[in-house]
């Protein structure tokens, strides 16, 4: 998917959010248990419940990675399922030697190789350019590449002061020597809405992963306000707070309920912020 087919249907659907597809098996309602692939059914009904409300999914990796061959199974189907409107983003937090990158590369990108086409792959810079390139060389292809994340952790390394700025300021200005806004995200926590008005100043253009409202506690008004440029440029990310928001029988409608409510307020933000 391209930038600007993505703001067309951030446009169109009045949101921007993307829903986590963080799919626990034991945290999934127990009448799925039965079926021959809880996670797979789980997951489906999410996608019908939300979609009309949301222009992206992002099934976390570890919770299909944790349940070994049969979670790659359920992954697979997933993303197969989900429909082609919608921006997929494989968060698996990736990079090794160059070498070693072009196989995760191929893992997430190339489907003749994995089974697996995603759009996207979030990616760690710690290992420079060698380990964040190989993810380029896929044609239509983006990396979502770390900045400032959400956790409390984030300021061990990523706020320490290098020259004149913070290490997360310097993946931002000198990754952009290796694509720009139409392959390259960036990862900034909604955690830290603060620092958002800096960051668009070293990248107005480009999109941002922003994950952390909801179970995590960030703002979304404060993160659209600061956060928000002329195509939007940002994609909101909430998991637990819409896939866990009931555990019944009725789970997917309180999902959808909770989807709806995210996308009402963003039309908000959208009418007042994306200028
Ligand atoms: O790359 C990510 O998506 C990510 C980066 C970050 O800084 N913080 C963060 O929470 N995430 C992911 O975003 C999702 C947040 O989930 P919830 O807190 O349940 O909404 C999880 O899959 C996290 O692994």
């Amino acid at each position: 998917m391209t930038y600007q087919e993505l703001f067309t249907q951030i446009s169109a659907k009045k949101t921007y959010l993307c829903v986590g597809l963080d799919t626990d098996i034991r945290k999934i309602p127990s009448h799925l248990l039965q079926e021959a692939d809880p996670v797979f059914e789980f997951n489906k009904q999410i996608i019908d419940a939300t979609a009309d409300y949301c222009v992206s999914y992002k099934p976390n990796i570890a919770f299909y990675e944790a349940m070994g061959a049969k979670g790659w199974e359920s992954l697979q189907k997933t993303l197969e399922y989900i429909p082609a409107t919608h921006f997929t983003i494989a968060d698996a937090k990736r990079g090794d030697i160059g070498n070693t990158s072009g196989l995760y590369a191929r893992t997430f990108f190339d489907p003749t190789s994995s089974g697996l086409d995603f759009d996207s792959v979030t990616v760690a810079p710690y290992m420079g350019s060698d380990s964040v390139i190989p993810f380029l060389e896929y044609e239509n292809k983006w990396v979502i590449l770390l900045a400032l994340t959400s956790n409390i952790g984030s300021s061990d390394f990523q706020r320490l002061q290098v020259e004149d700025s913070s290490l997360y300021e310097q993946v931002l200005k000198i990754s952009q020597q290796w694509a720009g806004a139409d392959r390259m995200m960036y990862v900034v926590g909604a955690t830290q809405a603060p620092e958002f008005e800096k960051i668009r100043t070293i990248v107005p253009d480009h999109f941002l992963l922003v994950p952390g409202v909801g179970a995590q506690g960030g703002d979304l008004e404060e993160v659209s306000r600061f956060g928000m440029n002329s195509h939007c440029g940002l994609l909101v990310n909430a998991s637990r707070s819409i896939i866990y928001a009931g555990n019944g029988i009725d789970f997917s409608q309180k999902a959808r309920q909770e989807a709806f409510k995210i996308q009402q307020e963003m039309a908000t933000y959208l009418d007042l912020y994306c200028k």
